[in-house]
């Protein structure tokens, strides 16, 4: 089923940043479908991030709803929203910002099956199966964020999210503080994850070429507008 973001109206309070009663969000309806990824662009403080903190239920809009498995966010029982809390993952450009960075990987990656219920006795084999899956040895395991490279703290983001196994994963310039080099492998990564697993994506770019490469379709934000593009 889709995740739909219907009718989102955000504005903030004026500040320095943003200017009197400016809406961010104007009235913007997205739906975003599973093995399909959504490229959003848009310049600089058009609400790129906004509108992917609103679809992961991060951020309250003012008006409008976000929808998933059928079911608003607001109002959700206690189980539906844990399932949506799984269900749609979201990736940032810096990784580290996710990872405790004083955390061995093998921990990390363990704690967060302790958080589902995976049986203890099965956590080796299913971690090195997620490792497997984003290109990382067992090397990686007994070494904390600090003791990696901003590629492999990248992957190993990836692999704790494969963990939970979503539908959907809002992709807010996951690549856009790596090397060029280290960009292509993992756009590819992604690309190749989405096909085995049928995941949806959201994917937050400035760079035309990787929306090109990474989309099947497109929206641009101007002026709390969302335009899709064919
Ligand atoms: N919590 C907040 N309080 C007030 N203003 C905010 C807040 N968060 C974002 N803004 C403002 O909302 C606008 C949209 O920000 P947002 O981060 O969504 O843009 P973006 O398109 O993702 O930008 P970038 O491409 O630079 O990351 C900006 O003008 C920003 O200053």
């Amino acid at each position: 089923m889709p995740l739909k973001a219907e009718g989102i109206t955000v504005s903030y309070r004026p500040g320095i940043l943003s200017p009197p009663g400016r809406r961010i969000l104007d009235d913007v309806t997205l739906e975003l479908r599973q093995g399909e990824t959504y490229g959003l662009m848009g310049a600089s403080g058009s609400g790129k991030s906004t509108l992917s903190r609103v679809m992961a239920g991060l951020e309250t809009p003012r008006e409008g709803r976000v929808v998933y498995q059928g079911s608003p966010l607001k109002g959700m029982d206690r189980s539906a929203f844990a399932a949506f809390r799984r269900g749609v993952q979201v990736m940032f450009q810096d990784p580290t910002a996710a990872l405790n960075p004083k955390k061995p990987t093998a921990r990390s990656l363990s704690d967060v099956l302790r958080l589902i219920r995976v049986p203890a006795r099965e956590h080796s084999a299913v971690i090195k199966d997620a490792l497997d899956q984003v290109g990382l040895t067992p090397d990686v395991l007994a070494r904390t964020p600090t003791q990696l490279s901003g590629g492999q703290n990248q992957r190993l983001v990836l692999a704790r999210i494969l963990l939970l196994e979503p539908e959907y994963l809002l992709l807010d310039e996951p690549t856009s503080a790596l090397d060029v080099s280290v960009q292509a492998q993992i756009l590819r990564l992604l690309r190749d994850l989405r096909e085995d697993r049928g995941m949806g994506y959201l994917f937050i770019s400035h760079d035309r070429d990787v929306v090109g490469f990474m989309a099947d379709r497109v929206g641009v934000l101007r002026d709390g507008r969302l335009c899709e593009k064919e």
